[in-house]
């Protein structure tokens, strides 16, 4: 039986991409397997090292990419994001469903690999509610912040563009939002728990 296919989650930051994955996790114990990338940012409270991200140095991570350690990297909001191959191999060999959560470079650049994954967007329903989300989140300085807002404007553009996506599920309702990401991944679910 071939493996069940990774999900690649996008969309604009505070979206809703970790909120919805986190309910998914937890409610299909034993089915997904979340990718941990590395990151140059700084861990934000409650962020644990190698659990959230593998966060390190520019100097070490720059280094990590010039010997192939990764299958994709970008720069994004001042920072240096990537998804080793060791990530992905340590879910894919559980025989779960690897979760990356990556920005649109991310998901341009993973088309260009063989890992075969469905490609779905969060996107939220205005660029005024994104901004209140990422401001009530609490976890960006004013700078950032403008930063990450700038790159949501390019997201929602290239998300819409046909193709990119396998589906684009708009953030509004929680629980709506949630369903809609289910339903599309219950294929996927059924064949881990067939194999168990
Ligand atoms: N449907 C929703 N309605 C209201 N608030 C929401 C909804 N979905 C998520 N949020 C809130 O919006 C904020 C951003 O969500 P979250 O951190 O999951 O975004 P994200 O896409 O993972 O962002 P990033 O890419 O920066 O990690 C969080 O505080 C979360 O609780
Ligand atoms: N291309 C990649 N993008 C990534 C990766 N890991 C996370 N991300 C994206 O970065 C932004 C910001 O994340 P945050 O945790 O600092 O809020 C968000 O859009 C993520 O999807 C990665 O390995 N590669």
């Amino acid at each position: 039986m071939s493996g069940p296919r990774p999900l690649v989650l996008s969309g604009p930051s505070g979206a809703g991409k970790s909120t919805l994955m986190k309910r998914l996790m937890k409610e299909h114990e034993g089915v997904f397997g979340f990718s941990v990338s590395h990151t140059t940012r700084s861990p934000r409270p409650g962020e644990e090292n190698g659990k959230d991200y593998h966060f390190t140095t520019r100097e070490a991570m720059e280094e990590g990419i010039s010997r192939g350690d990764f299958i994709e990297n970008a720069e994004f909001s001042g920072n240096l994001y990537g998804t080793s191959k060791a990530a992905i191999e340590d879910v894919l060999a559980k025989n779960l469903i690897c979760i990356l959560d990556v920005d649109i470079q991310g998901v341009k650049r993973i088309k260009d690999t063989d890992l075969n994954p469905i490609y779905i967007s969060i996107q939220p329903p205005s660029m005024e509610i994104l901004e209140k989300r990422l401001r009530d989140r609490q976890t960006e300085t004013e700078e950032s912040l403008q930063k990450r807002l700038d790159a949501a404007r390019i997201d929602m553009e290239l998300s819409k563009e046909p193709g990119v996506f396998d589906i684009v599920i708009i953030n509004d309702d929680l629980e709506r939002a949630y369903e809609e990401l289910k339903d599309v991944l219950t294929e996927e679910i059924n064949k881990v728990r067939e194999a168990q």
